[in-house]
């Protein structure tokens, strides 16, 4: 559960930049952050991994409160944040370290996330030797190899050609919430409205300065989703049509 607001201090003054923004992500429930650009989503994801402190209000994670980095929030970043002198598999085992396991034990954990991502047989590769969508699934791999509750993932389509994009998207709610992920809850930030509407079970629309939430939209949809059925068009037609009322009225 999330109830937080915060202001950036800088040498020009004080900033407010969230305020009172609340929502919660249940057991099993992938929740998306829509917004305009500039509002404050990025600021609420560092925030939620307990990377930035709320001026106001907390981030209670099954019950307890956040009040640093965790290893059972993992994050996923838009440009993949790998090393680029290690190899696929060393920087997944990075996320290990803090474990102290045994060095052959992190490297099965680290290989068997690299198989469940679609990777086995590419372990030794490099960053540069890869796709962009073999770099992000990566990244995938790595934030859910450190046993995670929430993911948190930040525009994790947006440097991926559409095709690659769309791949991954097919794939990777099987892939989080899979056997193997200890995943609860997704929180993804997007700018994509068709890709929130195929992914989410709840939508939470911040708009204005400071932001707040101006609107919580349940996507009740079927899975699997496809953009070629009507229905899932109309889902998406009502979203774009309630962001551009909220987003307005908020301003
Ligand atoms: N470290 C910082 N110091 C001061 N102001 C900041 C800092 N980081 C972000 N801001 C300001 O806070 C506001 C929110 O930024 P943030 O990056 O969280 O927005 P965002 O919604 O993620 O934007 P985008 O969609 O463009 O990525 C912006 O006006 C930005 O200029």
């Amino acid at each position: 559960m999330i109830g937080v607001s915060f202001s950036y201090r800088t040498e020009k003054g004080v900033m407010p930049v969230l305020r009172g923004v609340s929502f919660d992500a249940g057991e099993n429930q992938f929740v998306s952050i829509i917004a305009p650009s500039g509002t404050g989503k990025t600021t609420l994801l560092k925030i939620i991994s307990g990377l930035v402190k709320p001026d106001e209000g907390r981030v209670l994670l099954m019950g307890e409160e956040v009040t640093g980095p965790t290893p059972l929030i993992s994050m996923i970043y838009q440009d993949f944040a790998l090393y680029p002198w290690l190899t696929a598999v060393q920087n997944v085992e990075l996320a290990l370290l803090h474990k102290r396991l045994p060095r052959e034990e992190r490297r099965r954990r680290a290989q068997s996330m690299l198989e469940l991502v679609g990777l086995g047989g590419f372990e030794d590769y490099y960053p540069r030797e890869m796709s962009g969508g073999m770099r992000q699934r990566v990244a995938i791999a790595r934030a859910l190899v450190a046993e995670p509750v929430v993911l948190l993932m930040d525009e994790p389509f947006a440097s991926l050609d559409a095709i690659t994009a769309e791949g991954l998207r097919r794939e990777v709610l099987d892939i989080v919430f899979s056997r193997e992920s200890t995943v609860k809850s997704v929180i993804m930030v997007s700018h994509n409205i068709e890709e929130v509407v195929e992914l989410s079970d709840k939508v939470v629309i911040l708009g204005g300065r400071p932001a707040t939430v101006v609107a919580q939209v349940p996507i009740e949809l079927p899975r699997p989703r496809s953009s070629r059925d009507p229905t899932f068009n109309e889902v998406v037609d009502r979203l774009y049509s309630v962001i551009s009322t909220a987003v307005k009225e908020a301003r």
